[in-house]
């Protein structure tokens, strides 16, 4: 489908825009004893951090939650002013039950991992930025790559370089223009995408890259969990501060 096509529709403005934050994963790499989402840094869950980002952020108006199937009422309890659904066994199946309940007047999405919680309204600003200004189907943030990389040969030996400048590492928030995601799930081959910016280019959509941000760091193993709590307790809970605009900025 061509670009042109996906980008005419979705609304001139783009002004409406909902959040899709999923919860609804396990967390086996972190091995805590609730599902990830639930998890406890300075006393609050990554849910409610993340939840708040985004009802707290001027330009959001819903925020839709996928939560654990069997934790949506522990999950409304404590995002209140968002609307709860169950998620599904893939990240992209939660994706698409958020979506599914959306108000018809959403023009913009915004898909966010409860587990990057910490995620800084400039940053939400930029992905925004990204769909409204550049005319694109979607805007996805990025960091560069900081480890030098290699393949692994089949035998598990060491293979060729890859040359790192070419690479991106993909964060969220991802925004797209609600119609192109929509088709872009509903087209969707498969229920594993690790990510909904690949189901927009998979039926052509055009999708722009936005400066990402050390703060959307993805909770994923207990290593993080600590990083979380130290940086919670140094720069306080919504984690902004001019010390780190000034150095990072
Ligand atoms: N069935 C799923 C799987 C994942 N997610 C969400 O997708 C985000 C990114 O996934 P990841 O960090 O991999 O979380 P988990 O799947 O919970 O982690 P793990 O792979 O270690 O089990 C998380 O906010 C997670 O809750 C989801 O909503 N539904
Ligand atoms: C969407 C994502 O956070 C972008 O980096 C990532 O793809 C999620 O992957 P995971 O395997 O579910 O952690």
């Amino acid at each position: 489908m061509p670009n042109a096509a996906m980008s005419s529709d979705g609304g001139d403005g783009l002004t409406t825009v909902a959040a899709v934050l999923v919860a609804g994963g396990s967390g086996t790499r972190l091995g805590a004893d609730v599902p990830k989402a639930f998890v406890r840094v300075a006393g609050r869950t990554l849910l409610e951090y993340a939840v708040a980002r985004f009802l707290g952020h001027d330009a959001v108006r819903d925020v839709v939650v996928a939560a654990p199937a069997a934790l949506t009422g522990a999950a409304a309890e404590l995002a209140p002013g968002a609307t709860v659904v169950a998620g599904g066994r893939t990240r992209q199946e939660s994706v698409a039950r958020a979506l599914a309940v959306l108000a018809a007047d959403v023009e913009v999405v915004l898909v966010h991992d409860v587990a990057r919680a910490f995620v800084p309204a400039a940053l939400i600003d930029r992905v925004l930025d990204g769909v409204r200004l550049r005319g694109a189907d979607g805007a996805v943030p990025f960091l560069g790559v900081t480890d030098t990389v290699r393949r692994v040969t089949p035998a598990g030996d060491l293979g060729e370089l890859v040359d790192r400048t070419a690479l991106l590492a993909m964060q969220t928030p991802q925004g797209f223009r609600r119609a192109v995601l929509d088709r872009a799930h509903a087209a969707a081959t498969t229920a594993d995408a690790t990510d909904d910016a690949a189901l927009v280019q998979a039926l052509g959509g055009r999708v722009v890259a936005v400066r990402g941000d050390e703060r959307a760091f993805k909770v994923t193993v207990p290593l993080d969990l600590m990083l979380a709590e130290a940086l919670v307790q140094r720069f306080g809970a919504d984690l902004e501060s001019t010390w780190w605009d000034v150095e990072h900025g």
